[in-house]
């Protein structure tokens, strides 16, 4: 009953979706790919959008075998760089007619600094800026296949998080702590923002904290690791850390929940932060501006 406890919130809702389109980032491990794993039995052509596509691919037939579903692809997709975003973007459009579902799922927690292929800080250009164009590539075929969702896998851990408009890049001061929570808080905005700008479309977003979960997203943090092991059972699988993403995508009547935070299932409250317009909309500007795209 301990682990019970744990495990959190389940997504209960039995939608199935033969004939819908999902794009899932960063499906080949983790979340992403029990996310990934539950879309397909459910019957949709799920696209595991992914940097290595050969991790894709093992994840890919493995999922195909389980599900009995073959409509289950991959395609190449680095966050850390626009050209490749483009690229899967053009690969995609090419190929599709819609898109139901978008699960901005990706993510890298805690690395040490760098910057990607377009001199952005990797947490911010990975988690934030990589999944807002991403999503702006993308958003007329949502539209166009409305009822449709955008899911973005944000964290607890926005609530320490704060935009650094002076020092975006953290080029004078960086702590990969906090640059992980400024990019989920990013994500909170994000997804803020953009249930505004979609009002009246039937595309709708919301923003997901999956819970603390067993994955790689460790990867970067010994402690951190070592953490998760001491207190495995209270950690959740990565099944269990799908629940909230597969709840936003799927849970009928959420509509007029766009834009707001979830955890365990359920709507959550966020920090000040996160709720503030302003930010929300400097941040969108911001991000079109160095992204060198209109966004209206
Ligand atoms: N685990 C947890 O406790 C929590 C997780 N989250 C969030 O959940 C999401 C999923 O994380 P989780 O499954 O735990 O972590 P994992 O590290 O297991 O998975 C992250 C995925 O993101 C991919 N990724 C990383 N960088 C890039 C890139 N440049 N381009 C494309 N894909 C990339 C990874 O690819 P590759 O395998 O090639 O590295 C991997 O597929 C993240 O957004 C994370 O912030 C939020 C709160 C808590
Ligand atoms: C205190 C404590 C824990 C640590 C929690 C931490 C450190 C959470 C970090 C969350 C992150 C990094 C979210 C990512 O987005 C455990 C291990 C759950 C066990 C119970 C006690």
């Amino acid at each position: 009953s301990i682990r019970k406890f744990f495990a959190g919130g389940v997504c209960r809702t039995n939608v199935q979706l033969p004939g819908k389109v999902v794009v899932i980032t960063g499906a080949n491990t983790g979340i992403g790919k029990e996310t990934a794993r539950e879309l397909a039995s459910r019957g949709a052509r799920v696209y595991i959008a992914c940097r290595d596509v050969l991790k894709g691919e093992s994840a890919a037939s493995e999922i195909r075998v389980d599900t009995k579903n073959s409509q289950v692809l991959v395609r190449k997709l680095d966050l850390s760089d626009t050209k490749s975003i483009r690229a899967f973007a053009e690969g995609f459009l090419a190929e599709e007619k819609q898109l139901h579902i978008l699960i901005n799922n990706a993510g890298v927690m805690m690395c040490p600094y760098s910057k990607t292929a377009d001199g952005f800080e990797t947490h911010l250009g990975v988690n934030h800026l990589g999944h807002f164009l991403l999503t702006y590539l993308l958003l007329e075929r949502l539209k166009v296949s409305a009822p449709a969702r955008v899911v973005n896998v944000s964290s607890v851990a926005h609530h320490i998080g704060k935009i650094p408009f002076h020092d975006l890049q953290s080029e004078r001061r960086y702590s990969r702590g906090f640059a992980y929570c400024h990019s989920k808080l990013a994500n909170v905005l994000f997804t803020r923002e953009l249930a505004k700008r979609l009002q009246g479309t039937g595309v709708t977003t919301y923003a997901v904290h999956p819970g603390v979960v067993r994955s790689e997203l460790v990867r970067h943090s010994s402690l951190l690791c070592l953490l998760w092991r001491l207190f495995s059972p209270f950690v959740k699988t990565a099944r269990e850390g799908a629940q909230t993403s597969l709840h936003c995508a799927l849970a009928e009547g959420l509509e007029p929940l766009s834009g707001k935070y979830f955890s365990d299932c359920k709507r959550t409250w966020v920090s000040p932060r996160a709720r503030n317009n302003k930010t929300a909309e400097r941040l969108w500007n911001v991000s079109c501006e160095l992204l060198g795209i209109r966004w209206e």
